[in-house]
């Protein structure tokens, strides 16, 4: 996406050393930083990239998944050994449970390297990670105009603003680029469509508040930063015209694993008649698993996301505040799961399915 007039990725390969064709760092946005400080992160090393994953420098189900394999192609620059990437792999894996797309990355590496002779999979990894990240750009434009042709069927025969409402951050910071969830946004604002977009604050971890509010205004689109208790409060009042999300992992029955919260938005716009889509770049389907609830690995991250807040103070600094008495326990699942049933569609880049399509598909994939 632009910034002013840069276009930006959230990851990339870093410049090849001297007298090196292949690349000797990772270069991400780190988006703790984010709205307030935009900087650039160089990162190294496989163990620092699982760290980044699993502190949220980069994050997004998407995107942790490129950020994996260029995690691969770091590990390979340290060892060609066969060993030595299983166990890179086994580090990238545990750094955050949830999103599928870390798994499916991960196994696309190993099958496109551990075949090679040692000595070309260091050329390969930097090759299949680019790959991954291309690809990822294309599936997300693909969603954007797939998610185009919905939004201009609801709002055909309307004469005012469609509202939109998100949950959590899945525009292009969560992407290699142009996200999944706000992919069709853009796409309808930039076809000129007249869009507002009623952003979720997502606590604990405010990824709404902090980055979809930031990726918007950036982009000029119009948007109003909302608690997450407000959704089915507007819903009720007509504010609402449908809701779209991302997606960390869909099962093959059309469960849907997603940013703590969502569960609540989709009962919400169930009760409403709203539509709730979900926009899935296909590798986010988990096609081995069929109940969200039962087979998804949902993350526990540390409470003192829930006990405490920060944010930018007055004099520049930034703070971290506490939001409850010393010692109150706070439990913090990161995800959770909506049923198919409460699923009006699934974006993907081929096209917007039902749940009921995935089912027959995954049953012609047997066949
Ligand atoms: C485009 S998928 C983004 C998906 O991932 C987010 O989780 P997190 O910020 O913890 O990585 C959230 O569930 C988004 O919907």
């Amino acid at each position: 996406m632009k910034i002013g007039k840069q276009s930006w990725r959230t990851i990339w390969a870093g410049q090849p050393a001297s007298g090196s064709m292949l690349p000797q760092q990772v270069c991400i946005i780190d988006q703790t930083g984010l709205p307030h400080q935009f900087r650039v992160v160089e990162i190294d090393s496989v163990r620092q990239m699982a760290e980044a994953i699993r502190n949220m420098q980069v994050r997004g189900a998407p995107l942790i998944g490129a950020a994996a394999a260029y995690g691969m192609a770091l590990a390979s620059l340290e060892s060609d050994d066969e060993k030595h990437l299983q166990e890179s792999a086994r580090l990238l894996l545990a750094s955050r449970p949830t999103a599928v797309n870390l798994r499916w990355a991960l196994e696309r590496m190993l099958e496109r390297l551990l075949p090679v002779s040692p000595h070309l999979r260091c050329e390969y990894a930097w090759r299949e990670a680019g790959c991954i990240a291309d690809e990822d750009v294309v599936i997300n434009h693909a969603i954007g105009q797939q998610g185009l042709n919905l939004l201009r069927e609801l709002a055909r025969g309307k004469s005012r603003r469609l509202n939109i409402l998100t949950h959590c951050n899945a525009g292009w910071l969560a992407t290699v680029d142009w996200g999944t969830a706000l992919a069709p946004v853009y796409a309808a604002f930039d076809a000129g469509m007249d869009v507002h977009v009623w952003v979720d604050e997502t606590r604990p971890r405010n990824q709404g508040a902090s980055l979809t509010a930031w990726e918007l205004a950036q982009h000029g689109i119009p948007f109003t930063v909302i608690c997450d208790n407000a959704g089915g409060h507007l819903m009720q009042h007509g504010q609402v015209d449908c809701v779209i999300v991302g997606a960390d992992r869909v099962t093959r029955t059309g469960d849907v694993c997603n940013k703590i919260g969502t569960y609540l938005k989709a009962l919400a716009a169930f009760d409403n008649q709203i539509p709730f889509y979900v926009a899935v770049p296909t590798p986010t389907i988990d096609w081995r698993i069929e109940s969200g609830v039962r087979d998804i690995p949902i993350e526990e991250r540390d409470p003192r996301e829930v006990t405490t807040i920060s944010g930018l103070a007055d004099d520049g600094t930034v703070r971290t505040l506490s939001l409850t008495p010393a010692g109150s326990m706070a439990a913090n699942p990161a995800f959770d799961v909506t049923p198919a049933r409460l699923v009006t569609g699934i974006i993907t880049e081929h096209g917007c399915v039902t749940p009921n399509d995935l089912i027959r598909i995954h049953q012609e994939m047997k066949e």
